[in-house]
């Protein structure tokens, strides 16, 4: 069984990531309140950005959108097949948009969990849930998607969005999903296409540059905004995730090219 707040940053490397960090952050000629990493590489780093970014990220990406990720995510949740009773989770669930849609999937008999390391997300998402006319049956659990809080093969439905790309280790993440996930059943993980067309990864990159940013930049978040190219760079392209999925023991791996080709949905079977 899965134990609440049950989260230990117990990655090696990545202390010893933030240690360096808060050694250089000594050293800077600037006071440290202002300091600010231009590269987010450890997993310290990323969870302060998502704590900073919680309380304007879901207005933003409605925003920068146009709402169409309302769209890729009822699609990513759709191809989970989850149904009435399911017991589901929804891995780096940040305000909850995945886990309110599982919600509704598997009714008052079923379950889901949301599994975020950002504090400020969840507490965004639990308060979402008093607004929302959703079932009573989700929990928000305070973890590490790197050492999933659960027992092997307790989940019927796994979703994750915009988590893969966000995480240190994507084979460890894809291996626990793996582990936690009933055999016999779907994960769906949405996320930014790595595309090997030139227009789409330059369309992608232009609008990180020209829009996404500036419009950061006015609530002071222009770094942390600015950190979605680089780790757009970074991700794996669709190819690449089927054969990761493949190789860590899913069966079947097909990634679907959604939203003109910008995002992407990695839907594997145990
Ligand atoms: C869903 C969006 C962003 C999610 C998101 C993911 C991350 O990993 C982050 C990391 C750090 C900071 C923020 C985020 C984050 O917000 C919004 C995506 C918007 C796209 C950049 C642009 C979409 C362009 C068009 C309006 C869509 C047109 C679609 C049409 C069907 C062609
Ligand atoms: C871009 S947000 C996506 C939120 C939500 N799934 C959505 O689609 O809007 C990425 C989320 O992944 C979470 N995250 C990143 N690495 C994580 C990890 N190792 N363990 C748990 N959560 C993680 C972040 O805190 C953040 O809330």
């Amino acid at each position: 069984m899965y134990s609440n707040v049950r989260y230990l940053t117990s990655h090696g490397w990545a202390v010893l990531c933030c240690v360096a960090t808060e050694m250089l952050t000594a050293l800077a000629p600037y006071p440290s309140s202002t300091f600010r990493p231009t590269s987010i590489r450890c997993a310290n780093d990323r969870q302060a950005l998502f704590n900073r970014i919680a309380p304007v990220y879901d207005n933003l990406n409605d925003l920068l959108s146009l709402g169409q990720h309302r769209i890729w995510k009822r699609m990513a949740v759709s191809w989970t097949g989850a149904k009435m009773g399911d017991r589901v989770l929804d891995v780096c669930c940040g305000s909850g948009d995945l886990a309110f849609l599982l919600s509704n999937n598997v009714a008052s008999h079923g379950k889901v969990i949301g599994l975020d390391f950002s504090k400020e997300q969840l507490t965004v998402a639990s308060s979402r849930s008093f607004s929302k006319n959703c079932h009573k049956n989700i929990e928000w659990v305070q973890g590490d998607a790197l050492d999933l809080p659960f027992d092997d093969g307790w989940f019927d439905a796994i979703t994750m969005g915009y988590g893969l790309r966000n995480v240190v280790d994507k084979r460890k993440a894809m291996q626990e999903i793996l582990r936690v996930l009933k055999p016999g059943s779907t994960v769906s993980i949405l996320d930014f296409n790595k595309s090997n067309e030139l227009l789409t990864s330059s369309f992608t990159e232009w609008m990180i540059d020209n829009v996404v940013v500036p419009v950061a930049s006015v609530y002071g978040l222009s770094e942390d905004y600015k950190y979605l190219k680089s780790s757009i760079r970074e991700f794996l392209t669709g190819k690449e995730l089927e054969k990761l999925a493949l190789e860590v023991g899913f069966s079947t791996a097909r990634h679907y090219e959604i939203g003109g080709g910008l995002m992407g949905c990695l839907v594997a079977k145990h």
